[in-house]
């Protein structure tokens, strides 16, 4: 799916009882770039991933897809128009294989993409069609993120790195025209995560817009195209990967420091619609 402008959030607050998890925060992920959002642990990245996919609605701030304010639409509207997600932690995804959960992605998109013919009869017979080939999509899916080996494999079993490549192959399903990929990188061989910085390239010389959350700066330097800084809720920096680095000592001296003791009252996701 094509992005003309990408995203664009401004000015994003979010507050868990007394404490602001994200303070006034912006970014804007391009079409055709990586962006990496890099702060230390507890600074808000998942917090805000979750402002902009729709799951957590803020107290202050606009969500822009495309120029167009999205910040009042739930989480499946912002999935139709080119929003798509993984997570840190993926779900725990029960007895199904690496495999069925890819398939079930790609069957979902291929559900909510239209399917014009002239009768019913034939829009039926496209549909149908088309849920086959999602078998066939799931499989080039898993063969792209790399993954293809663990697709009879339960899911529930993979190391976390993996589970997280297969939330990737499902994400990538639903041709979206912006990714957010939580902390993509964390746990994984070097192999493996050298083969996923030139599938974000990739995916990026594709058109997409790349937006990936991490704690560990070094980790992104070389596949970010831009940086943005989160501390302690707040954009403290952001620019090309070297300048960031340079001036970002402090707040790596912050990612040494265990997350803030304050958590209050756990305050749960909204729920997709
Ligand atoms: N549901 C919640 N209820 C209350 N406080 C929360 C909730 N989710 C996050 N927080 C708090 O908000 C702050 C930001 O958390 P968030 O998970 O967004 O940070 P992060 O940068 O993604 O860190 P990590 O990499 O450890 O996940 C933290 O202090 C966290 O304890």
């Amino acid at each position: 799916m094509p992005s003309a402008e990408g995203l664009r959030v401004t000015g994003v607050t979010v507050r868990f009882g007394g404490l602001t998890a994200v303070d006034g925060a912006g970014l804007t992920a391009p079409p055709g770039t990586v962006t990496g959002l890099v702060g230390p642990d507890g600074a808000g990245k998942t917090t805000l991933c979750d402002v902009i996919t729709g799951l957590r609605r803020p107290a202050e701030g606009a969500v822009l897809l495309d120029g167009r304010d999205v910040t009042g639409d739930g989480a499946r509207t912002r999935a139709r128009h080119g929003i798509a997600r993984t997570f840190q932690r993926p779900g725990t995804p029960g007895r199904a294989t690496v495999g069925d959960g890819v398939r079930a992605a790609a069957a979902r998109a291929e559900r909510a993409r239209p399917h014009p013919g002239r009768s019913a009869r034939d829009r039926w017979r496209r549909r149908r069609e088309a849920l086959r080939d999602a078998d066939r999509r799931a499989a080039e899916l898993l063969a792209r993120v790399g993954i293809a080996d663990y697709a009879e494999r339960s899911a529930g079993a993979v190391p976390p790195g993996v589970a997280r490549l297969a939330e990737l192959a499902g994400a990538l399903a639903a041709e979206p025209a912006v990714l957010l990929l939580d902390e993509p990188l964390a746990g994984l061989p070097v192999r493996r995560s050298r083969a996923l910085e030139v599938l974000l390239r990739d995916l990026a010389a594709e058109g997409l817009a790349v937006l990936v959350a991490e704690n560990d700066l070094e980790r992104v330097m070389g596949v970010c195209d831009t940086l943005h800084v989160l501390d302690a809720g707040k954009v403290v920096a952001a620019g090309p990967p070297a300048e960031v680095r340079a001036g970002v000592t402090t707040c790596r001296s912050t990612a040494a420091a265990p997350p803030p003791a304050r958590r209050p009252v756990e305050v749960p996701l909204r729920t997709p619609r």
